[in-house]
């Protein structure tokens, strides 16, 4: 039999990639990336006058068919394979990202109507101008003590879909009104390929408070949130919701013909992008925990029973691999924080010391912060440059560095930076580890273990835990492009399971990160402070920093 290929479209905050993966052991063939040409719009609407509030984030939903339409036929194209090879493809994307669309599920910001109103157009998952929304949906469900609730750490965030949906409620009564459904990008774009909108559990579960056996919240729950949503889940939410792993159906006549595919390609239903990389590193089974590294870091693990964890983002059964609960927590920044400091903080002369040795900044600071033993700068730093996802669920959270002399240098700073996220992430592990959701060992994908071998081994040594990173440069889309090869089926050249597909596809390298026992005990010092700070500072003993962001707001009115 001729060897079988699958496509997987990694949709990510500021590009979207394909790539062409094979079905014999996920070598990566090629891959093509597509910037979005409205990246993040977060000051004014597109052509527009309309400017965007602080901390809006929204996107442009023909940047996501542009994605299909340049990087799948670049990949097909590139390679030189015949599409007939290629069986299946599979989609993942950052989540929530929502959008409202009309009765024939096209987005209402195409609508000349409705383009001019900001409510009608994509919220990207990093859309923070719910959290008013979160606080009062999850007052309300702990008054009532709504079943739901543990299942998410005890708060829901302003990232997903109830906040955002309320928010267009309130804000935009008109635009909820005209919306037909409020619907995931993921499965907007599956159902641009397929001509079915369909749910996928995945984002449906993390991000919409779906479960499995008790569907969304009654109807009771969100008539006392808001009359006016009291029938949400039969309408603005309707729709079957489908497991991970089913196929969404062949893509249409008219898309395999402008993307260049044959027009038997099964196209799997859509993932959230870190819960991609599970499979995609490999990782079917509990005790061992996939951080996608990233603008963001989410942590994702399996466990056999659904148990509460502090903060955690969610627990939802099949939502990452079928036969298990799926387990996810995350830090809203962490190659952003770095980024910030890279482009926001740093002294000219790095910069140019940099550029005179041919290396970017973040590789002058990592090469001169290694430099530096555990603790030598006497800096610390809380991670919260983007609020804090978990443990604290809190996005009016904000970044903190304390130690600072007029000794201090760039690359200390840029290691305490480091070391913050690092912390954060121990504070995650912990919360899983110690409820009984076991973590032992750790696996790396995204792009920064690729980027940064310092940071690697600072999470070795904070986390006391050997880590393993995946090989592959797009670890998301070669998990994507398993649900494809599981979409097409074993007797297509695909797989009958996502089990099936990580076992002969994922690849790891042989290299890991082993914890260093003497930078261990430095660190665990280190840890027992920010965790004195992380608390003084998150949980209530001192707002400065909520009252910091309402003085804030109030001064940019
Ligand atoms: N050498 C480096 N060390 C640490 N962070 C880096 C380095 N180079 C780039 N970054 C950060 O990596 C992040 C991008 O990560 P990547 O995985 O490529 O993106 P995404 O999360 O969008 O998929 C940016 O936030 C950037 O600041
Ligand atoms: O929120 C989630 C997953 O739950 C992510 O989609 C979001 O953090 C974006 O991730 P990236 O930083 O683009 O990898």
């Amino acid at each position: 039999m001729t060897k079988k290929y699958a496509i997987g479209v990694d949709f990510g905050t500021e590009s979207g990639r394909a790539v062409l993966v094979s079905l014999d052991d996920g070598r990566e063939i090629t891959d093509y990336v597509t910037e979005y040409s409205h990246g993040v719009i977060d000051e004014a609407l597109p052509e527009s006058e309309v400017e965007l509030g602080f901390e809006w984030a929204l996107q442009h939903p023909n940047d996501y068919l542009d994605v299909l339409k340049q990087s799948v036929p670049a990949v097909v194209k590139n390679s030189g394979i015949d599409p007939e090879d290629i069986v299946g493809l599979g989609i993942d994307f950052t989540a929530c990202t929502m959008l409202p669309v009309n009765t024939n599920g096209d987005p209402l910001c195409f609508d000349d109507d409705w383009k001019q109103n900001p409510h009608s157009w994509v919220k990207l998952w990093k859309h923070h101008t719910a959290q008013e929304h979160a606080n009062q949906i999850n007052n309300l469900a702990a008054k009532r003590g709504e079943k739901f609730l543990p299942r998410y750490g005890g708060k829901l965030s302003s990232e997903w879909m109830l906040a955002k949906v309320w928010q267009i409620l309130d804000e935009a009564p008109e635009v909820y009104d005209e919306a037909d459904q409020f619907v995931e990008a993921a499965d907007w774009v599956v159902s641009q390929l397929t001509g079915r909108l369909l749910r996928n559990s995945c984002t449906a579960g993390y991000k919409a408070v779906w479960h499995k056996e008790e569907g969304y919240p009654d109807n009771d729950f969100f008539k006392a949130l808001d009359s006016r949503m009291e029938n949400l889940a039969e309408t603005k939410l309707k729709g079957d919701v489908v497991p991970l792993g089913t196929s969404a159906g062949q893509i249409t006549q008219e898309m395999a013909g402008l993307i260049g595919l044959s027009p038997k390609t099964a196209i799997a239903v859509g993932i959230i992008d870190a819960h991609a990389s599970v499979p995609g590193v490999g990782v079917v089974s509990p005790g061992k925990m996939v951080m996608a590294m990233g603008t963001s870091l989410c942590h994702m693990v399996l466990g056999e029973k659904e148990l509460n964890v502090e903060g955690m983002c969610g627990v939802v059964e099949d939502g990452i691999i079928p036969g298990y609960y799926g387990y996810e927590a995350g830090q809203s920044a962490v190659g952003d924080i770095f980024a910030w400091y890279v482009n926001q903080a740093v002294p000219d002369y790095v910069e140019k010391e940099a550029e005179s040795e041919g290396i970017n900044v973040h590789q002058w600071l990592e090469r001169e912060a290694s430099n530096y033993k555990p603790g030598q700068s006497g800096l610390l730093a809380l991670d919260w440059w983007n609020g804090n996802r978990s443990v604290l669920v809190n996005t009016e959270l904000s970044g903190l560095l304390v130690g600072a002399t007029l000794q201090t240098k760039p690359e200390e700073i840029y290691r305490a930076l480091l070391e913050a996220t690092a912390f954060g992430t121990r504070k995650i592990v912990d919360a899983f580890h110690k409820n009984g959701v076991v973590v032992n060992e750790l696996y790396a994908c995204g792009g920064l273990p690729q980027k940064n071998k310092l940071l690697m081994q600072i999470y070795a040594d904070v986390t006391n835990r050997t880590i393993k990173v995946a090989d592959s440069k797009q670890t998301p889309a070669v998990g994507a492009a398993m649900f494809g090869a599981v979409a097409a089926g074993a007797d297509h050249g695909g797989y009958n399971t996502i089990v099936d597909a990580a076992k002969n596809m994922a690849r790891i390298k042989d290299e890991t990160y082993e914890p260093i026992p003497e930078n261990v005990a430095v660190y665990e010092q280190l840890y027992q402070e920010y965790n004195k700070l992380h608390d003084y500072f998150g949980r209530g003993e001192n707002d400065v920093m909520s009252r910091l962001k309402l003085i804030r707001s109030q001064s940019s009115e």
